[in-house]
């Protein structure tokens, strides 16, 4: 599995468990929230993430690039110095040819006379053309004791005509790992008279001195070695003669590249197996390879610092902007709460539906609208609901669980004013047989018709009741004495005198009253409701179409 594949992997993890875990809070604010900061987070995250990939990148290049620069000086720095050698080489060899040299002790007299050599190279030998050694500036007492006529540095510069720079190789007499700078030197013929070689000290400091200084940071270093693999320069002075493609575990993948021609920066494992930037570049007068290898910790030990610095900065930025958002949801949503709390106390039976807030324009005023609407719609099906619980269906007068409720209310009433209370009770005479004779629908339009004059002939303030088939009452109230009663029940006759016309029936209609009063209220419902009746069954036993009239 990639990479790539772990982490996405790890995000649909993530965001799997954010949807469940939000599912599960409870409020809508809390979720909104909970969403609000995990998207800031989200987003925090993500920018930190790709600007530092993008700043990584970039900083890498630039390192790479940089290592690249300081090869290319290093490089030139040891070909200015090789050349400034192989200079002095030619101008020594100009020296014995013009001055005809031909003595080997000429020859290390010459050599011992120039002390300046000692300063470039480590030693200055003379081979013949036999390969014979015939001067040694360090030695004097080796000449004529070895012969170096198999070494490749002889061999080339007697076929080529010309001064080489040896590979590096153990020197056989300081044993000391070197490479030689030779020139050859001719007669006027053209004839090779000797040879002779500078030898460099691999491990002298002097030679590859600088390059330490160039070493990139603290844990940065240096090396060399020939397109063979053959070490030339390393920290670790073990290696120097050592071929790397020999060593065990053999060359790092980019140094075989090197060898094979490759020259600039890759990251990859050093020998030591740490995760560095290595760079590459040949040298012009050689085909000597100078690499640089820089740890990767130490080299991007700045971005390392960023990016700590940069994760801090977006987890700043991420709670404070979470902390905003919260704030901000908090206050966005404050109408909500109010409607909640409107929409509650209505159905705890609050009635002032005025609370809600119409006028808004956002989606609060719509939803406040829709509540108020369905608030007036209720309490219009509740107020329907309780007329029809105290009304009769048929006549719209009350009923008789009103009549109760009024009869109580009304005797309190009286009481407290120190007035007469009157109850009449109305049988229609004969009903049955306005039923039997007309039908039961006329009987029905008799009782509504029957209703409507009672209603008429009252005072408003007075109440009229349907107790139950053709039974009817009527609570007279505020009444200062008893007087005016009869007068009243008369007036009720009177309304009902007329004949009742319906559709083309026409035919007379009468009702016995019973009248039932009381002074100052001081009577039950049920005391006032047994004299009326009584009453009534006197006006009926009286011969009907009028009234009698009981105190209590
Ligand atoms: N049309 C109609 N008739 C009803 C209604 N409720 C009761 N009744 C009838 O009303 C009649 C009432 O008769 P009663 O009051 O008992 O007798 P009455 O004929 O009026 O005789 P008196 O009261 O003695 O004069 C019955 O026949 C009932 O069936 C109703 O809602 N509509």
């Amino acid at each position: 599995m990639s990479v790539l594949q772990v982490k996405l992997s790890n995000l649909t993890f993530f965001l799997v468990f954010m949807i469940k875990t939000l599912a599960g809070i409870g409020t809508l604010r809390s979720r909104l929230t909970t969403v609000v900061v995990f998207l800031v987070l989200l987003a925090a995250a993500l920018v930190a993430y790709v600007s530092l990939q993008l700043g990584e990148r970039q900083m890498r290049a630039v390192v790479g690039d940089q290592q690249v620069a300081l090869l290319s000086s290093a490089a030139s720095y040891i070909d200015e110095d090789l050349a400034s050698k192989k200079t002095l080489m030619m101008s020594i060899g100009e020296q014995l040819s013009l001055g005809d040299y031909r003595a080997p002790s000429a020859i290390q007299q010459f050599l011992e006379v120039h002390a300046s050599l000692r300063d470039e190279f480590f030693n200055v030998i003379a081979l013949d053309a036999n390969g014979n050694l015939i001067a040694n500036l360090n030695d004097r007492r080796s000449i004529g004791l070895s012969n170096f006529s198999k070494r490749d540095y002889f061999i080339d510069t007697v076929n080529n005509r010309e001064g080489v720079i040896s590979a590096p190789f153990r020197s056989a007499l300081s044993k000391k790992p070197v490479v030689v700078v030779t020139e050859p030197v001719f007669d006027v013929n053209g004839k090779l008279l000797y040879i002779i070689g500078g030898a460099i000290d691999l491990q002298r400091p002097r030679f590859f001195g600088q390059l330490a200084v160039l070493k990139s940071g603290q844990s940065g270093y240096l090396f060399m070695l020939t397109k063979q693999g053959i070490v030339i320069h390393h920290p670790d002075q073990q290696r120097i003669l050592m071929n790397v493609t020999q060593e065990a575990g053999g060359a790092v993948p980019s140094t075989l590249a090197a060898m094979n021609g490759f020259e600039g920066w890759v990251e990859g494992r050093s020998k030591k197996g740490v995760n560095s930037l290595i760079a590459y570049k040949r040298l012009f007068r050689t085909d000597w390879i100078i690499g640089s290898v820089y740890p990767v910790e130490e080299a991007f030990a700045p971005l390392i610092d960023m990016r700590r610095k940069a994760l801090l900065a977006s987890g700043g930025v991420a709670i404070v902007a979470g902390l905003l958002g919260w704030l901000a949801i908090m206050r966005l949503l404050l109408p909500l709460g109010a409607l909640r709390r409107h929409v509650a106390d209505i159905s705890g039976g609050s009635i002032n539906i005025k609370v809600f807030d119409v006028i808004r324009r956002d989606e609060f005023g719509e939803l406040s609208r829709a509540f108020f609407l369905l608030s007036l719609q209720r309490r219009e099906v509740e107020e329907e609901l309780v007329r029809l619980t105290r009304t009769d269906a048929l006549t719209g007068l009350y009923n008789r669980r009103m009549f109760e409720e009024s009869m109580v209310m009304a005797l309190a009433r009286a009481r407290r004013n120190k007035q007469y209370i009157a109850l009449a009770y109305l049988d229609i005479d004969h009903f049955k047989s306005i039923n039997d004779s007309y039908g039961h629908g006329t009987g029905d339009q008799v009782l509504i018709e029957f209703a409507r004059r009672i209603k008429l002939a009252v005072r408003t303030t007075d109440t009229v009741v349907r107790l139950a088939g053709d039974e009817f009452v009527v609570i007279f109230e505020n009444l200062a004495d008893d007087t005016e009663i009869p007068e009243l029940a008369r007036k009720i006759l009177a309304s009902i005198e007329p004949a009742f016309v319906l559709g083309c029936l026409s035919f007379a209609v009468t009702t016995s009253i019973g009248i039932a009063i009381n002074a100052n209220g001081y009577s039950s419902v049920g005391a006032l409701m047994e004299a009326s009746d009584s009453a009534l069954y006197e006006a009926k036993r009286k011969g009907r179409n009028g009234f009698a009239l009981h105190r209590c």
